[in-house]
């Protein structure tokens, strides 16, 4: 029997045997994200589902936070895979709105939800392995460089046009902000810094550099990447099919979901006392750092955001981004 347990932001629905699945509203009744959750395993999935672009928006990141925290809150889950229900953008970073124009009081708690979402991901006791299947600017780079594991598609997924004139579709990641004339907060600068070094992450942050996948597999900022032919039928490992949401059932064969699926298994295999406190020895003092520079960080932001020719640069993105989607 499936009970569903409704509060004002979080849906549970308790389905067969030890899975739980659970969806996480927004304000006008969309799941921002969706969560699957199997006990037996140790896993759960949580799948970004903010069309058109998954960008963060206060609401997004909130929604992220929640259910992060109601996995933790499970003692059997030690792992979970962070994936998108759009097969070809993982998180388009920022919700551009929240930038240009801002409201006074909105703004700050925008900011807040964002460093939040930083301290959660990044300090979760869970193992997170992020599936990376398409794009992931500015802060989708940030969301998967807060994770433990990054797999990215290589790429090869269908193509557009058809025929001989068959488009490949290649997926980039990385921190572009200065492109859009604003600079990456220092804290998302730094975990760059982190993942692939000194002297990479000073280049990358200066020239706003998005990689294809390749390139971002040979300096670090990926860990793995796949293919998304997705292979026949008799190759869905079990238990993925049921971790993933009704949404993104067809995801089931898809390699790059397998593969980030075994490593999710992997990570909650590994002794969770010292997984976790292994954790905490690279992470714990950034962690420390970014609470006790909180405010300050907020106030920088704020200032920042504001001023009128940085207003200026953001208009014209977002005006720019919206002509370039109207002629498509
Ligand atoms: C000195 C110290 C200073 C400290 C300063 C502190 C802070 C400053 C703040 C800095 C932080 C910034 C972090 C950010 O994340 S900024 C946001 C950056 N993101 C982007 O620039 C991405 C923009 N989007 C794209 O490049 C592309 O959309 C794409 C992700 C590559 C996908 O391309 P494609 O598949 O071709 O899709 P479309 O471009 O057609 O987009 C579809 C749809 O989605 C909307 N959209 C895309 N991105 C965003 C976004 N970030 N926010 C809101 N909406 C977005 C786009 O408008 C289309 O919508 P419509 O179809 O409705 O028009």
């Amino acid at each position: 029997m499936n009970t569903v347990i409704r509060s004002q932001l979080l849906r549970f629905s308790v389905g067969r045997g030890q899975q739980f699945r659970f969806s996480t509203a927004a304000a006008n009744g969309n799941d921002l994200v969706i969560g699957t959750v199997d006990e037996t395993l140790g896993i759960a999935m949580l799948t970004m589902n903010r069309p058109p672009a998954n960008s963060l928006s206060l609401e997004m990141n909130e929604a992220i936070c929640t259910s992060l925290k109601t996995m933790e809150s499970n003692p059997k889950i030690q792992s979970v895979i962070l994936s998108s229900s759009n097969p070809k953008i993982f998180s388009a970073g920022l919700d551009v709105s929240e930038l240009v124009s801002p409201h006074p009081d909105r703004l700050p708690k925008f900011w807040n939800s964002l460093q939040q979402l930083y301290l959660d991901l990044y300090g979760s006791r869970l193992a997170v392995v992020a599936a990376i299947q398409g794009h992931a600017p500015a802060a989708g780079c940030f969301l998967a460089m807060a994770c433990d594991y990054r797999i990215m598609s290589s790429g090869d997924i269908g193509g557009e046009g058809g025929g001989d004139m068959k488009k490949r579709f290649v997926p980039t990641i990385g921190l572009n902000e200065t492109q859009l004339g604003i600079a990456a907060p220092p804290w998302m600068g730094q975990l760059l810094v982190r993942t692939i070094g000194f002297r990479q992450a000073e280049l990358a942050l200066a020239m706003g550099t998005l990689f294809p996948p390749d390139r971002a597999l040979s300096i670090g900022l990926v860990d793995a990447i796949e293919s998304e032919q997705h292979g026949a039928e008799s190759t869905i490992i079990e238990g993925l099919s049921e971790l993933l949401p009704s949404i993104s059932k067809d995801q089931a064969s898809n390699p790059l979901m397998q593969k980030a699926f075994k490593q999710a298994t992997t990570f909650a295999k590994i002794p969770p006392h010292a997984r976790v406190a292994s954790k905490l020895v690279t992470r714990q003092s950034h962690i420390h750092d970014m609470i006790a520079t909180r405010d300050e960080d907020t106030a920088h932001f704020c200032g920042f955001v504001t001023q009128e020719a940085v207003q200026k640069n953001l208009i014209a993105y977002v005006e720019a981004m919206k002509s370039k989607s109207k002629k498509k």
